[in-house]
């Protein structure tokens, strides 16, 4: 049994329908979505804001591998179109972690690197598993306290279940 922490963000189109698009692929596997945040965005600064989300995912079927082809079979199902490093997205699909999997595949780095200082993971995250803690980096309440929070809104309007 593995169990996985993802991060799915949209910014481009129907955001609310690419999100539910990935919850619904998921959802034989879904333990639990968090409420959904609408969140300025990071990297790229000039872009749309994004709708961020975290799910959690369980299957005795499913290895860390299987969690990011899932995840990626659902992006190419969402139409993304892979153009600029961290710019404007349909679907976006990242493994946080996968229990306490470690890896240095560039393919497949776990846990996620940049997990610690996003907020738009680490709120989510903490939502729907308050003692969470992040392989190597430590509690996720804890790594909370270390990251603004400006410009991540809770949109209670939005489910991801229709
Ligand atoms: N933990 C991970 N989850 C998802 N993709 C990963 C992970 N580690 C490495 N990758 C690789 O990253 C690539 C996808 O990069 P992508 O364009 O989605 O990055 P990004 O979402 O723009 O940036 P970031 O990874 O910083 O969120 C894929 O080739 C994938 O194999
Ligand atoms: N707020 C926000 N900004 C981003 C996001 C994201 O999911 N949320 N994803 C990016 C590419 O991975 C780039 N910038």
């Amino acid at each position: 049994m593995t169990r996985a922490v993802l991060s799915i963000g949209s910014n481009l189109g129907d955001r609310l329908g690419y999100l539910r698009l990935a919850v619904a692929g998921f959802a034989d596997v879904l333990v639990a979505a968090s409420p959904v945040y609408e969140t300025a965005p990071w990297g790229v600064l000039d872009q749309d804001d994004f709708l961020n989300a975290v799910l959690i995912v369980e299957s005795a079927d499913v290895d860390e591998w299987g969690w990011l082809r899932r995840g990626q079979q659902l992006e190419r199902d969402a139409e993304r179109v892979r153009e600029l490093r961290w710019g404007p997205r349909t679907l976006d699909v990242d493994v946080v972690t996968v229990d306490d999997v470690r890896s240095t595949d560039p393919e497949l780095l776990l846990p996620h690197p940049g997990a610690h200082e996003r907020a738009t993971v680490l709120i989510p995250w903490l939502d729907v598993a308050p003692d969470a803690v992040l392989p190597g980096h430590g509690p996720v309440a804890e790594l909370l306290r270390g990251v603004s929070a400006e410009g991540v809104r809770r949109r209670d309007d939005l489910t991801l279940t229709p």
